[in-house]
């Protein structure tokens, strides 16, 4: 190749190189497979006349929330409000008032000296609401960002108190990110309330006025606003209702975004041509989200753009039925000068309020589905579906009694009928096929998921009554799909538990053969585990699990699960594992859970799943000798190793 036809090559974007062509799916499966109708359908009930009921309790929950936030801003805001609407009513009665000492018969000098008082009441009152409404946007500005971070707290909070189980249920995910969406409006349903209150507060002065000039005037004014208001309401919800329909495909915009721009998957991204081939999928799918938005935008303008011509019409209606009231002397010229200026005003603060309303409407489609998220959560939340049982001393035993799972929206069992017994002082192997229930086994022995039928018990309490947080405290968990925290070394390790010596934290590098890869970190133990950030240190893959067993090891907890914990090890560091298993097990109950089958000799016992089902259980010795799935696995490893039996 030229050297021309090298930079060439270079200049080449991602996609004039050509994604490979992807057979998976069409754009309209695309488009089916990533949207949860649930929600959208739940949405779709949540009508205007609905959401207008529910408002004020969901301005309520968030002012609460904002009065745990800041009392003082909070209060701040509310006074202001309150205050500029008592104001803008002082005003617009001491314009009305001058208007008609200004108009009246008499001597022009007197008539002004009428009009003086009036005068200074405007002054003021003009003052005084500029002065609150920079005190306005001080308050809203400090309150903004922590009511907003408040919400979300609340949200992460209520995820972190649910039962893992409501994580496994489809559609979790999308339901948590729509909710965020809410939790970050929140502020504005506490702003917009706050308009709509002082704009109600003008229209009171106004409607006064108006009253007192004319009956007719004030209900006339409600109509000719009130199409305007229908058509943003309905604009706005066939805004929120696209949001919806889209959601799962805009998250999954999120995620490839993700994958095609961080460090986790770089490597396949490219030498797989994953790249290309997500980033023709992005396009795909932000074209159809594109669409779908740009629909429900040309839709919303024509809405507004009817409600508009209606409130025109309205309009012209309204001031012709003042003229008319005029011509046909009805009111007199005094009069119609306060009422045209009252009039406008009111129409302002009428505008105001249905504007305001409008908003506060849409922005409580967003607040409720936060609301909704929190309540889902607290309906699933472990503190409802668990006891408040704590253990006074360590538990010795842990026992799995005939205990089937089923996941949320699976279709069969995942462990049907299981029973197995682990003591304090011992290592039981749990081995089987890919699929065949073993990390849902450890999940249930460890309390994390509740059984479907059956118990799970430690000594002699079950992991339904107790406390789940305390009962935590006894279990030492190395998952398979462990976490790479950005954090340092020490925290990664600690979790900010355990005593802030590091003797109790070398003691688990040793156990874990972590310890040998201090030297090679610049800070230590203080080490930052990423390259993310400036000054962090990346691991390999080996290290990570180091860590991730250090971490298992330093809690010194009765339960140590351990789920393939040496898949990433190399030889050494995974015999310096093995045979420091037994020293660990001597105040420990060790579940591991591995594929290479003859790690498992250092167990005391060995069960075997198929399926779900618990088929075999022994010792190594005995089920390396007698015919089944245990042996015929055992078989095929030695065979590939070349250690024909
Ligand atoms: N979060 C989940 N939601 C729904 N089904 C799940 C979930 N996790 C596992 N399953 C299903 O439960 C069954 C058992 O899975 P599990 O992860 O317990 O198997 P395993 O024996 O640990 O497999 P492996 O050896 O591959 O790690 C599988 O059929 C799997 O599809």
């Amino acid at each position: 190749m030229s050297t021309s036809s090298t930079s060439e090559q270079q200049g080449e974007s991602v996609s004039e190189a050509g994604p490979p062509e992807d057979a998976v799916s069409t754009p309209q499966e695309e488009e089916f497979l990533y949207r949860d109708t649930s929600r959208l359908q739940a949405g779709a009930q949540m009508t205007t006349v609905t959401m207008a009921r529910r408002l004020p309790a969901l301005v309520l929950r968030s002012l609460k929330l904002a009065w745990r936030v800041d009392r003082v801003a909070t209060a701040g805001l509310l006074a202001c409000q309150v205050g500029t609407g008592v104001l803008a009513a002082l005003g617009l009665l001491a314009v009305t008032g001058t208007l008609t000492a200004l108009i009246s018969s008499g001597d022009i000098s007197d008539r002004l000296w009428e009009a003086a008082p009036q005068l200074a009441v405007i002054a003021a009152a003009t003052g005084l609401r500029a002065l609150l409404g920079i005190t306005v946007t001080w308050l809203t500005g400090r309150l903004r960002p922590f009511l907003a971070r408040a919400a979300e707290l609340t949200m992460i909070e209520a995820a972190l108190g649910a039962e893992l189980a409501a994580n496994n249920q489809p559609g979790y995910n999308d339901f948590y990110d729509i909710a965020d969406r809410g939790s970050q409006v929140t502020p504005d349903l506490v702003e917009e309330a706050q308009d709509v209150l002082a704009a109600t507060a003008t229209l009171a002065a106004g409607a006064t006025v108006l009253a007192v000039i004319h009956p007719l005037l004030l209900p006339l004014l409600l109509l000719a606003c009130l199409p305007q208001a229908a058509a943003y309401v309905r604009a706005a919800r066939v805004v929120y209702l696209a949001g919806l329909e889209t959601s799962g495909r805009r998250r999954m915009l999120h995620k490839l975004r993700w994958h095609m721009a961080y460090m986790e998957s770089s490597e396949e991204m490219r030498a797989c041509l994953a790249g290309p081939f997500l980033l023709g999928r992005y396009r795909r799918l932000a074209a159809s989200v594109n669409a779908a938005e740009r629909k429900a935008a040309d839709t919303g303008a024509w809405m507004g753009l009817a409600g508009a011509a209606a409130g025109g019409v309205a309009s012209a209606a309204v001031w012709a039925a003042l003229l008319w009231l005029l011509a046909s002397g009805r009111m007199d010229l005094a009069a119609g000068g306060g009422a045209v200026f009252a009039l406008q005003t009111a129409t302002g603060s009428v505008r105001g309020i249905i504007n305001g309303g409008a908003r506060l409407v849409r922005t409580g489609w967003y607040v409720q589905d936060w609301q909704n998220f929190l309540d889902n959560a607290h309906g699933q939340a472990m503190a409802g579906s668990r006891g408040t049982k704590t253990l006074s001393a360590a538990p010795e035993r842990f026992e799995v009694r005939d205990v089937t799972y089923r996941y949320d929206g699976a279709e069969r069992d995942s462990l049907s009928g299981v029973s197995l017994q682990v003591r304090r002082g011992e290592i039981v192997a749990l081995v089987g096929e890919n699929g065949s229930g073993k990390s849902t086994l450890s999940r249930l022995i460890c309390g994390l998921l509740l059984p479907t039928s059956g118990e799970v018990a430690w000594d002699h309490t079950t992991t339904t009554e107790m406390e789940p947080w305390k009962a935590w405290k006894h279990v030492a968990l190395a998952p398979q799909r462990y976490t790479y925290l950005p954090l340092t070394l020490r925290d990664n390790i600690t979790f900010g538990q355990g005593d802030r010596s590091d003797a109790a934290v070398l003691a688990a590098c040793t156990a874990s053969g972590a310890a040998d890869m201090l030297p090679a970190l610049r800070s230590g133990l203080d080490t930052l585990l990423t390259s993310e950030w400036f000054g962090g240190q990346q691991l390999s893959g080996g290290q990570w699990q180091r860590v991730v067993l250090t971490r298992a090891f330093h809690r010194d907890a009765a339960l140590l699960v351990m789920d393939e914990p040496t898949a990433a090890l190399d030889a050494r560091a995974e015999h310096h594992v093995f045979t420091g298993l037994r020293e660990l097990a001597k105040d420990r109950a060790i579940l591991l859970i591995t594929h290479r089958l003859t790690n498992v000799a250092v167990a005391d016992r060995i069960v075997v799943l198929d399926e779900g089902r618990l088929v075999q259980e022994g010792t190594y010795a005995q089920l390396t000798r007698e015919p089944g799935l245990f042996r015929s696995l055992w078989e095929l490893q030695q065979r590939t190793t070349g250690e024909a039996a």
